[in-house]
């Protein structure tokens, strides 16, 4: 059974140039132990796709479908269930570190409170399990007494790792984990990831957010490309890189620097105004009229790989 499913999500943000339609329609699964990637271009939706399945939305915006976690939907939680969820079983590495660590407190007593809220560890023993969740991400358990300011970025993205980790989730969300971070550091932490399911609860999955192809073929069991707010392929790493079905995941894989950076033509659309029908029409090189009539529906490649394209 899948850990979590969304149905139908669509996420809408009032702003004064009009309606932003973040997410426009996400389907997706996470099953038990799986890593699923997010795997889009800037501005596509993946963070507040992260952040709705967090329940860490602003109040003022426009929900649609469900969210279910271990079938209950999240989308009828009170935010005190929420909370209480975030920390016991979900939780999310920001894309952000520095941002997301409070610089007036040492990241040792930043780790054990989580563990002290989350697991019913006190006092000593939870100062101990912060020693042992740095030792885990590869830094020395001494510098639990160290302030976030005193970490190099790449050590700061362990110490992020590390305070998701404290509560030990089913699901872990790491949007964005290796952005910013030197080549060497990027591996390193690509590492600790691949390594994780073993550390985090008994069904631990993962749902990786990243724009960047190599951590995803690395990283993930299955991919989920989105561009504008729409998931437009979703299969096996396999299927994904190698016999990619939509000309937006071709495009954005010739694109890539190791392919021979061709980038894709014409510009990311609005989300405001989002085009007709497909929304990679306008840039598609093999788009026709029904393509800007209607939304193609997300269909069947094989069994485990589904497009959404007229013409794939
Ligand atoms: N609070 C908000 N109010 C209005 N619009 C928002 C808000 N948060 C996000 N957006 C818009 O939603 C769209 C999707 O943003 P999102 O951050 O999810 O993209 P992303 O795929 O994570 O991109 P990146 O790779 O740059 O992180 C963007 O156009 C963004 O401007
Ligand atoms: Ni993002």
């Amino acid at each position: 059974m899948d850990l979590l499913k969304v149905i139908g999500l669509k996420v809408y943000f009032d702003s004064r140039d009009g309606m932003v339609k973040a997410v426009d329609g996400v389907d997706l699964s996470v099953a038990p132990g799986e890593t699923l990637t997010l795997l889009g271009e800037t501005g596509s939706g993946k963070t507040v796709l992260g952040l709705a399945i967090m329940g860490l939305l602003p109040p003022n915006i426009l929900m649609e479908g469900k969210i279910l976690y271990r079938q209950k939907n999240l989308l009828t939680l009170s935010a005190g269930e929420l909370r209480e969820l975030r920390g016991r079983e979900i939780a999310m590495i920001m894309q952000n570190p520095l941002s997301s660590l409070n610089p007036t407190i040492t990241v040792g007593e930043q780790i054990a409170e989580a563990v002290r809220e989350h697991r019913k560890i006190s006092g000593k023993a939870a100062w101990k399990e912060a020693e042992n969740m740095l030792g885990l991400v590869g830094l020395p358990p001494e510098r639990v007494r160290h302030y976030p300011h005193q970490f190099s970025g790449g050590m700061r993205q362990r110490v992020m790792i590390a305070l998701g980790l404290a509560c030990r989730p089913s699901l872990l969300i790491a949007d964005e984990p290796t952005k910013g971070l030197d080549v060497t550091v990027q591996l390193q932490i690509m590492d600790l990831l691949s390594s994780l399911p073993g550390y985090t609860g008994s069904d631990g999955s993962m749902l990786l957010i990243t724009h960047d192809l190599g951590v995803a073929s690395e990283l993930a069991d299955r991919v989920a490309v989105m561009y504008a707010g729409r998931i437009v392929e979703l299969g096996g790493v396999r299927d994904i890189f190698k016999k990619p079905a939509h000309p937006y995941t071709r495009g954005f894989i010739a694109a890539h620097p190791g392919n021979g950076l061709r980038p894709i033509k014409g510009q990311s659309p609005s989300l405001v105004e989002l085009p007709s029908g497909c929304g990679f029409h306008p840039r598609c090189p093999g788009a026709g009229s029904l393509c800007q009539r209607e939304i193609p529906p997300l269909s069947d490649v094989t069994g485990t790989h589904k497009v959404r394209c007229h013409y794939a």
